[in-house]
C-alpha cells in the first residue's frame, strides 16, 4: 500500500492505473476506521483492481467547531488496518492540500438537504459535496463506496453524480452494527462507558418504529410520537430529530402510508454529549 499526501501524487497514480486499464474503487472516509469502513474497503477490493481510501477530516462539512476539534484522528492506526483490507493507496491530504484557496462555488440540493442532517447541520452537505467532488476528480474512480448509515449523504451524492455527470457507479453499502445493534461510527469512541451502555437504545427505537410501520396500524405521525416517547424515557438520550420519511425523496411522510413506497426512519440524538445518527428502511407492500 502506498501513502499519497498530495492531490498531484494521487492524480498521477490514478492516471497510470487508468492507462493500464485497471478498475479503480474509491472509499472516502474521515478516518478513525472501524469494521464498517473496512467492509466498504473489502467490497471495493473485491469488485475493482485497485482501491483508494481517503482519510480526511473535512473542515468545510463541520458546522460545529468543537465537533471538528474533537473528531478522532489516528492516521497510523488507520494505515495499519487498511493494507490487510485490500487498500492499494491511502490518500492522506492536509487541509492546505485540499483547500489551497477558499472555495467560492456553492452547492444547494434544495428539498433534499432541507430536512434531517441538512436542516440541523447548516452547510454540512455543501461541504460534503465540495470534498467528494474534489476526491472524484483527483481519483477518477470507476466505483465509489458510501455507507447507508449516512442515508441522506448517499441521496445527496447520487444527485451530485447525476447533476455533474460523474462517470462512476455509486455503491451504497448496508449499515454494519455492533452485536448489540449500535451502528458502528467513529464517534462511538467518544462515548463514556455509561453512554455506550445506553446507545443501543437508538437502534431499538428504530426497530420498534419499523415494526409499527410494517403493521400500518398507526399513522406516520403516531409512529413518530411513539418512538420519540420511547426515547424520552432514557434521560441521557437527547433526541435532535426523528423523521418518518420517504426513502427516496427524504421528505416527511404524513397522513397515511403509500403502498409500494419505501419508508426511512432516521434519527439524530445526543448520547452523553456525543451526537450519533442512525436509520432503518422499511419497504411497504
Ligand atoms: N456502520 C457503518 N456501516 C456502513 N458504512 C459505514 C458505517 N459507518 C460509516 N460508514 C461509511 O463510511 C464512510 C466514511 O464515514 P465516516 O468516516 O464519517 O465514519 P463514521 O463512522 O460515519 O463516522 P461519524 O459518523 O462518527 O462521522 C461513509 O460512507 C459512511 O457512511
Ligand atoms: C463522505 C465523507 C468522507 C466526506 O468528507 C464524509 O462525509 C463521511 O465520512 O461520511
Ligand atoms: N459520516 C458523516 C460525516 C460527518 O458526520 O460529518
Amino acid at each position: 500500500m502506498v501513502i499519497l499526501e498530495s492531490a498531484a501524487a494521487l492524480q498521477a497514480q490514478t492516471e497510470s492505473w487508468r492507462q493500464a486499464k485497471l478498475r479503480v474503487g474509491l472509499v472516502p472516509t474521515m478516518g478513525a476506521l472501524h469494521e464498517g469502513h473496512l467492509q466498504l474497503v473489502r467490497a471495493a477490493a473485491q469488485a475493482n483492481d485497485v482501491v483508494v481510501v481517503s482519510v480526511f477530516v473535512n473542515p468545510t462539512q463541520f458546522n460545529n467547531a468543537e465537533d471538528f476539534r474533537l473528531y478522532p484522528r489516528v492516521p497510523e492506526a488507520d494505515a495499519a488496518l487498511l493494507a490487510p483490507a485490500g487498500c492499494t493507496a491511502l490518500f492522506l491530504p492536509s487541509v492546505e492540500q485540499m483547500y489551497a484557496q477558499p472555495t467560492v462555488l456553492r452547492f444547494d440540493f434544495g428539498p433534499l438537504e432541507q430536512v434531517m442532517e441538512g436542516e440541523h447541520r447548516p452547510g454540512h452537505f455543501h461541504g460534503v459535496a465540495t470534498v467528494v467532488s474534489k476526491l472524484f476528480h483527483m481519483s477518477r474512480p470507476h466505483r465509489a463506496y458510501f455507507g447507508q448509515k449516512d442515508l441522506q449523504q448517499v441521496a445527496i451524492i447520487r444527485q451530485l453524480v447525476a447533476d455533474l455527470s460523474f462517470d462512476l457507479e455509486l455503491v451504497a453499502y448496508p449499515t454494519i452494527r455492533e452485536a448489540d445493534g449500535l451502528a458502528m461510527s467513529s464517534r462511538n469512541r467518544r462515548l463514556a462507558p455509561d453512554a455506550r451502555l445506553v446507545a443501543p437504545r437508538l437502534y431499538q427505537a428504530l426497530t420498534l418504529g419499523a415494526t409499527l410501520v410494517e403493521e400500518q396500524k398507526l399513522s406516520p405521525e403516531a409512529v413518530q410520537q411513539t418512538v420519540a416517547h420511547y426515547l424520552a424515557q432514557e434521560s441521557s438520550i437527547e433526541l435532535e430529530y426523528f423523521a418518518v420519511a420517504d426513502a427516496h425523496t427524504l421528505q416527511p411522510v404524513s397522513g397515511g402510508w403509500v403502498a409500494g413506497s419505501t419508508v426511512a426512519l432516521c434519527l439524530a440524538a445526543h448520547v452523553g454529549g456525543v451526537r450519533l445518527i442512525d436509520n432503518v428502511v422499511v419497504p411497504l407492500p
